[in-house]
């Protein structure tokens, strides 16, 4: 029995004006999953992963969703006058959960506690990103796109966040994730290297 699919996307282009980034892209990804997305600075990674959560609509193209998604975008989309704290309760709003305790688990496995009650605006760049992470695994989806999501983390943080998808991967969770760091191909099942608009499967890493 072919496995369960949490993404489809079916001869996907997408062009800003008269440049043409995405030239027939297929991707596939299975449910229980760690798939890595490669390619030089600017051929389009990050456009492919807004066409697969719905934030950018392809020009031309299919795009099938079977679940919920948690996205962590490149840029956090965050306000810089609200807490740490308050992110986290604005979140559970939207993503209507009953509490907040897997979130503060993130928290704190990040190892941001202790900034709680600090204005976004005032943290650093490596904490701003632990909160961009942390809002897109906070509902715990089964589908988890994340592009660069360990930007500016120190590397205690980093080999946590590999851990952190290992065991997501390993509770039957699907997690995409665009990266530029050659040592880190090694925790993909697949790696696929995005060239010349088109998307190349390398095989398990
Ligand atoms: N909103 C936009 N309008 C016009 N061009 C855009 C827009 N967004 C991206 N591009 C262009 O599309 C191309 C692909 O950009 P994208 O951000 O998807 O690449 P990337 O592979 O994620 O790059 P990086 O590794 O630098 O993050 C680039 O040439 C970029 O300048």
């Amino acid at each position: 029995m072919a496995p369960e699919r949490r993404l489809h996307i079916s001869d996907v282009h997408k062009s800003y004006g008269r440049r043409s980034v995405l030239r027939g892209v297929d991707f596939t990804v299975s449910a229980g999953s760690l798939t890595g997305v490669v390619g030089e600075n600017g051929s389009g990674k990050s456009t492919l992963l807004k066409i697969a959560v719905g934030q950018l609509t392809p020009s031309r193209g299919t795009v099938r969703r079977f679940s919920a998604l948690g996205y962590c975008p490149q840029q956090a989309v965050v306000n810089d006058t609200l807490t740490v704290a308050q992110h986290l309760r604005l979140f559970q709003v939207a993503y209507r959960l009953p509490d907040l305790e897997r979130a503060w688990e993130l928290v704190d496995l990040l190892g941001f506690a202790d900034e709680r009650r600090t204005q976004v605006g005032r943290l650093s760049g490596g904490t701003r990103q632990k909160l961009n992470l942390t809002l897109a695994l906070m509902h715990d989806p089964p589908l988890l796109v994340l592009d660069e999501p360990y930007q500016g983390f120190d590397w205690d943080t980093h080999q946590r966040f590999w851990h952190l998808a290992g065991r997501l991967r390993s509770q039957g969770r699907s997690v995409v994730v665009v990266s530029h760091l050659l040592h880190d191909l090694q925790h993909f099942d697949m790696v696929h290297q995005l060239r010349d608009g088109r998307l190349y499967p390398q095989g398990a890493a």
